[in-house]
């Protein structure tokens, strides 16, 4: 049989509304309608192909790139695409490009960080492209540590203007996407000193090229900072390096939705946290948690059809080879990862909700949510991503040898996907930003302050703390509140015990760097029971079409016993499963696996062939 047949004899056993599997996973029908409708444009045009890009120089790569970004406006304008139309067109194009960062972080930090006069100033230039900005906050000395930033922003009463320098060789820029080559302006984050005084970390928009030649203004030293991991992937992109000598901006160029400069220099901070200066990171992280179920979903699709084509020992009088897929542990790798994408969509979906709340509630000046959404936003981002990112590997590796090919589509998945690890946020210092909160609401547990949304469960940490979990049968391990509760106790447990530890030390911060590594650990318990708790109640609304729910409920246990599996160790040392018990959810777990195929061998490629139109450049 050819490897298309095997495909079609898969996908003709299905036993559920496929149709309606995908509008799931889209998360209507309408957003599903879109996807479907842009994708096939992208797919049939021939500026957007993709199959030659790990072949290209980087300055071929570079112009093709352009070239793309170029062809996607026209066609944007053109066809009148909507904002959710054109970002879907932008997404299928799928090549990091400068206006990743025009439209997903230049164009949100003005309109969350500026007031509405330069919000009506910048904006409409903006978006029509008349200028192209990037975001640039990182330095070469400090990333991660952003009150680190050098970068100075200086009032000068006289000329009513700041003073924009870059006063050591580790205040450059470095980084910054679109900044190398394409940029006009940038969002830079410096230091405001008025008076003398240093006000921390502000965001400030400069002009950097001209708008008639390209050439960098006065006092601006730009460009590229190299070749980056792999071939094509993130080369694409002109990531730059950017110093500044006594550059002089207006003063209304200082975002001032969050704290102002007066004519006379005054500085004053608004009534709003300080942190909404960081409001942009926290909008692209929920981005980028939204989009970790798209790259884990094609590299588990690239292992799924090649799993089900695939044959190797096994054959008997002659007879076929066994599928590759019918092998246990093919299963117990392949089928987490296919189970995590679910997850990891749903989730996403409930964050992109919890953002829209947490923005209504900023504008009617409620910050009581700004906490809990900045530790969902980088705990989130940090357990998504580096799980992505380990699952393209695993992918390929399921792929034998196959997999190492770019023609396979893996390896430049995974050399574009794995600075999500890194970039907005290294996931260990997002994880420590988690911790941080986890232990916050354990101290205040005895106040009477009542832990809400996704820290409730807290506020039943007594019960938590010593309840027993009931499982005496592997099918009890089905039951979503069995499920739950182990989760629960587990987090519990863990941030209590950090809590205690973390008491022992005289100095809260020196017993915070002691136990990072248990409260990263207990950060991570926290966040998967976040996604867990999400899965279960996207599984309680009303899911339509015939077996569909009966499917994500499979995926859902597949996702839970699997983390419970690989965690054991946290469950059975905080004593809220036995190993006994953890024995019997690796059982139903291997009972699961096999509803996953041979009940029903045609969920899995469908279900993971619902993005296939984005694999124009794999042979699989
Ligand atoms: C769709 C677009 C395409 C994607 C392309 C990607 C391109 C990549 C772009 C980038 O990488 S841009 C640069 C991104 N950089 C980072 O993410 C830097 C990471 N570092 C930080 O975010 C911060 O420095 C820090 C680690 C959070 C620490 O900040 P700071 O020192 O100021 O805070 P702490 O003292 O730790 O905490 C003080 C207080 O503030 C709270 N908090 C911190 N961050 C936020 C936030 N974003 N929102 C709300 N609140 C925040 C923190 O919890 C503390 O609270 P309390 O404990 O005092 O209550
Ligand atoms: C592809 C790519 C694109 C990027 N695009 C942009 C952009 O457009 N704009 C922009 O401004 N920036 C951008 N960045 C920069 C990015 O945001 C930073 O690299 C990131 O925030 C990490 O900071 P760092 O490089 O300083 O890492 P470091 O902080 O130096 O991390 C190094 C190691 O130290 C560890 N570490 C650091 N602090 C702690 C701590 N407190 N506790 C425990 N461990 C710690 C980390 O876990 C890591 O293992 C981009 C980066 C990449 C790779």
């Amino acid at each position: 049989m050819e490897a298309l047949d095997y495909h079609a004899e898969e996908r003709r056993k299905a036993e559920f509304d496929v149709e309606e599997m995908k509008i799931v996973w889209a998360g209507s029908r309408q957003a599903y309608e879109i996807s479907d409708r842009v994708a096939r444009l992208v797919a049939s045009d021939p500026v957007f192909r993709k199959d030659n890009r790990t072949m290209l120089s980087r300055k071929d790569l570079f112009k093709d790139t352009l070239r793309k970004a170029a062809h996607a406006w026209k066609r944007i304008i053109e066809l009148r695409l909507s904002e959710e139309e054109a970002s879907k067109l932008r997404f299928f194009v799928d090549q990091p490009v400068f206006t990743d960062l025009h439209w997903g972080m230049f164009i949100p930090a003005i309109k969350g960080q500026g007031n509405e006069e330069q919000q009506q100033k910048w904006l409409p230039m903006a978006y029509k492209m008349q200028i192209i900005g990037c975001y640039a906050q990182t330095e070469l000395g400090h990333g991660s540590n952003v009150q680190g930033l050098e970068t100075t922003a200086t009032f000068d009463p006289e000329t009513d203007e700041f003073v924009i320098h870059s006063p050591t060789l580790t205040s450059s820029k470095w980084w910054p996407g679109g900044l190398g080559k394409v940029s006009t302006h940038a969002l830079i984050y410096a230091r405001l000193i008025t008076d003398g005084q240093d006000h921390g970390v502000h965001g400030f928009i400069v002009q950097l090229r001209s708008l008639d030649d390209h050439l960098p203004l006065p006092g601006i030293t730009v460009g590229d900072i190299g070749m980056k991991f792999g071939s094509g992937a993130y080369n694409s992109m002109d990531n730059g390096v950017l110093r500044f000598d006594h550059v002089r901006i207006l003063r209304d160029q200082m975002l001032m939705g969050v704290s102002q400069v007066t004519r006379e220099g005054k500085f004053m901070q608004s009534d709003v946290p300080r942190q909404l200066v960081y409001g942009t990171m926290v909008y692209v992280r929920q981005k980028i948690v939204a989009d970790a179920s798209c790259a884990l979903s094609r590299a588990v699709c690239i292992a799924t059809r090649y799993s089900v084509v695939r044959r190797q020992f096994g054959s008997h009088n002659g007879g076929p080879e066994t599928q590759v897929i019918d092998y246990k542990t093919q299963q117990s790798r392949l089928f987490p990862l296919l189970a995590s994408a679910y997850a990891f969509r749903f989730v996403g979906e409930w964050l992109k909700w919890l953002y829209t709340d947490v923005t209504q509630r900023l504008q009617a000046s409620d910050f009581s949510t700004l906490p809990e959404v900045h530790a969902c936003t980088a705990g989130l981002k940090s357990v998504t991503t580096s799980a992505t990112a380990d699952a393209i590997e695993e992918c390929r590796k399921l792929c034998g040898g196959h997999g190492y090919l770019s023609s396979s589509g893996l390896p430049e998945l995974f050399a574009v996907y794995v600075p999500a690890c890194t970039y907005e946020g290294d996931n260990v210092v997002l994880l420590l930003q988690v911790a941080r909160f986890l232990m916050k609401t354990v101290s205040q547990l005895g106040s009477g302050k009542k832990p809400v949304g996704t820290i409730a469960y807290m506020g039943r940490s007594e019960h938590l703390l010593q309840c027993r979990c009931e499982v005496e049968r592997a099918e009890d391990w089905l039951k979503p509140n069995v499920i739950l509760e182990a989760f629960e106790a587990r987090a519990a447990r863990m941030s209590v015990t950090c809590a205690k530890n973390l008491n022992n030390f005289a100095n809260q911060e020196e017993g915070f760097a002691q136990l990072a590594t248990d409260l990263a650990e207990a950060a991570v318990a926290h966040v998967q029971l976040i996604i867990v708790s999400k899965f279960i109640e996207k599984l309680q609304q009303d899911i339509p079409g015939k077996g569909v729910k009966r499917q994500l409920e499979i995926l859902f246990n597949v996702y839970a016993l699997s983390l419970l599996h690989k965690h054991l160790g946290d469950f059975v040392a905080s004593g809220c499963i036995t190993p006994k018990q953890g024995a019997l959810a690796n059982e139903q777990l291997r009972l699961l696996y096999s509803q996953v195929h041979f009940d029903n061998p045609s969920l899995l490629l469908y279900m993971v062939l619902l993005l296939e139109r984005l694999l124009q450049s794999t042979s699989f």
